[in-house]
């Protein structure tokens, strides 16, 4: 381990850092060998007791044309709003990759549920930085298709215990994203001397 040091490139891409929304990304996509240093470096996140609450799945070709799919039906056997199923559908069918993050919590007596959760949201947003700092657009996605148990077995095949903590979707970008608005840390920082 190398000692600590300022970074202030790092410090500055975390500053200034912004998600593509998904619907700006086209392919390519990152290839299997600039795929995996990034989820390599995703992976190194906090967790709690070293459970590793979690796993990836990547979603590429026909997997996604797969859940696109599944979406469209499955939404409308469940009654879910037809207005809003192709924007859904849409998500899977024209993401140029993505993948599914998948918390897994695991029993323990020591380390709550909700920590393990955390851990896995914690990946998800690790998975979006390595993603961007690897000069790749990266949005992180969810909707009723993180949770829907039919979805998840039919779709992923999780276990009754997994769901979808994030849709990662991952690809090249078209358009530079103006900013959004963003809190003022005034109205969010609170310091407590005593
Ligand atoms: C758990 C979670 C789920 C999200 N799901 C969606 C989604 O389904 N659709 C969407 O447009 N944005 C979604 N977002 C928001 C975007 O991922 C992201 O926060 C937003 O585009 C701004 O990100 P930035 O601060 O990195 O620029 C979600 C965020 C989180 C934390």
């Amino acid at each position: 381990m190398e000692p600590l040091a300022p970074r202030p490139d790092v410090m500055a891409f975390l500053a200034t850092r912004r998600s593509r929304p998904a619907k700006t990304l086209t392919g390519p996509a990152p290839d299997r060998a600039a795929l995996e240093p990034i989820l390599r470096t995703a992976l190194r996140v906090p967790d709690h007791g070293k459970l590793e609450p979690w796993r990836l799945i990547v979603l590429e070709g026909a997997a996604l044309d797969r859940l696109a799919a599944l979406t469209e039906g499955l939404g409308a056997r469940q009654g879910r709003d037809p207005d809003k199923l192709p924007k859904q559908r849409a998500m899977f069918a024209d993401a140029p990759l993505m993948v599914a993050v998948v918390a897994a919590p695991v029993a323990s007596e020591k380390i709550p549920e909700v920590e393990q959760v955390l851990s896995a949201g914690a990946l998800c947003h690790n998975l979006v930085a390595a993603a961007q700092a690897a000069g790749w657009g990266a949005n992180w996605l969810s909707g009723w298709m993180a949770t829907d148990r039919d979805f998840l077995l039919d779709g992923l095949s999780l276990a009754r215990r997994e769901f979808v903590a994030g849709f990662v979707v991952i690809g090249s970008e078209t358009t530079v994203p103006t900013d959004r608005p963003r809190p003022d840390p005034a109205a969010k920082i609170a310091w407590l001397s005593e």
